[in-house]
């Protein structure tokens, strides 16, 4: 790591609090927080690997991680859950990297929770509903939760964020945990930072940045929850805009100029759009890693800038489903249904001019624009804004 990373670290480190009464009681044994993880794709792997690295490493957590694993048979026979206990390694979602050997891998959700006071979303948003259900009841009645799912619903009511969703359902606290976090390079350890987003409760927030801060998994409170979430949810809209667009940059006179003034866009558009669901969200959020750094690692490397990409170049002619299967093997896009899941909340509210970007997005994604829409979009630009 650079000095300068590393002197940051060092004063980041000393920055985390050490002594105050919550961390006291867990610092007896008889009240160690026990960890599961819900969810074992890539990120959920990762996230299982930071998690038992510090699990290890401090008194105040039970060394064994519980990681629930969405149960699925491999090309060889074997179910995905014994490989992992036997290699240590999800060789389908995240080959190549031990995960530590105190993860344990669960296809159980209800014996993978029992005994938790600390609960760890991350799945596709999608599941997140249907695995909530399952486990009403089932949970310990003083748990918390952190949700590091980027993605939203849409009731009746209106939207609910994922975090809402998980304490309406199962009656918890949530936090969240969102960044510049694009999993394959975390997993290899280089150096990233995340934002965990609180509601009111600053020394849980600690205790959740003690269980994922390490010198390359930098992470810092911030009491916005919804802030931190609607970055990371939406960000995801901006990359699939920015697919499209990179797919015609270099053959029409645009340059990396033109794909920085998606990303602003977006990024203004992100602020706008969470400033009027929830009036409370900070505008310093969005300079956190939640913010815009995640915005811009996802215009750059995500999933679904380059999915989006290929959608383009392929004309609209393959569907996006069928490009995430070939392109993914297993691993989902959020921001194909999150751009739909926005587009219904603008449409609902009478929004939609105030989002040309969003709305655009939705529209290319649904077949009822071509992917060059994009273009024309870009065009308008010095007029629109
Ligand atoms: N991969 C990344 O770099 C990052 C992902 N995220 C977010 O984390 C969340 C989870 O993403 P990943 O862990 O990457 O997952 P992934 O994209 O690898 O998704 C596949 C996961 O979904 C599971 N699954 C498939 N069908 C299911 C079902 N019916 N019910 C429950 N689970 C099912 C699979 O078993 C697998 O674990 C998403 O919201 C994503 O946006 C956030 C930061 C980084
Ligand atoms: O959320 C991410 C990085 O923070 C990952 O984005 P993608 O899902 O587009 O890969």
């Amino acid at each position: 790591m650079a000095p300068a990373l590393e002197a940051q670290v060092q004063e980041e480190e000393q920055s985390l609090p050490q002594n105050n009464n919550f961390y006291n009681s867990l610092n007896d044994a008889t009240h160690r927080s026990k960890v599961t993880v819900i969810g074992s794709g890539n990120w959920g792997s990762v996230a299982s690997k930071l998690i038992a690295s510090n699990t290890l490493r401090l008194a105040s957590f039970h060394d064994e991680v519980r990681m629930w694993v969405y149960e699925e048979t491999l090309p060889s026979g074997e179910k995905l859950t014994d490989v992992i206990n036997r290699t240590n390694e999800n060789v389908k979602y995240l080959p190549g990297i031990k995960l530590g050997q105190n993860v344990v891998a669960d296809p159980d959700l209800e014996n993978a929770v029992r005994d938790s006071n600390m609960l760890v979303f991350v799945t596709p948003h999608q599941f997140v509903e249907g695995i909530c259900k399952r486990l009403v009841g089932k949970i310990r009645e003083d748990a918390e939760a952190i949700s590091l799912v980027k993605g939203m619903e849409v009731k009746m009511e209106g939207p609910c964020m994922i975090s809402t969703l998980i304490s309406q359902q199962l009656g918890i606290n949530c936090s969240v945990l969102m960044g510049a976090n694009i999993a394959n390079e975390i997993a290899v350890e280089k150096f990233s930072e995340a934002t965990v987003g609180y509601r009111n409760n600053r020394e849980v927030a600690e205790r959740w940045v003690q269980l994922f801060y390490t010198p390359y998994f930098i992470v810092t409170a911030a009491q916005d929850v919804e802030g931190v979430e609607l970055c990371g949810t939406l960000k995801n809209v901006v990359a699939i805009a920015a697919g499209f667009l990179y797919c015609f940059v270099d053959g029409l006179e645009m340059g990396n100029n033109t794909k920085a003034a998606i990303m602003r866009l977006g990024l203004r558009e992100m602020k706008a759009f969470s400033k009027l669901l929830f009036p409370s969200v900070k505008d310093s959020t969005f300079f956190e890693s939640c913010g815009v750094a995640d915005l811009i690692t996802t215009c750059l490397g995500g999933r679904n800038r380059k999915v989006a990409e290929a959608y383009a170049r392929n004309g609209g002619k393959r569907s996006f489903d069928e490009l995430e299967a070939e392109m993914l093997q297993g691993q989902k896009l959020q921001g194909v249904s999150t751009a739909s899941e926005v587009y219904e909340v603008l449409s609902h509210r009478g929004w939609l001019e105030l989002f040309p970007l969003f709305s655009t997005v939705h529209e290319i994604c649904s077949g009822l624009l071509p992917p060059s829409a994009i273009v024309e979009y870009s065009e308008k630009l010095p007029r629109s804004f």
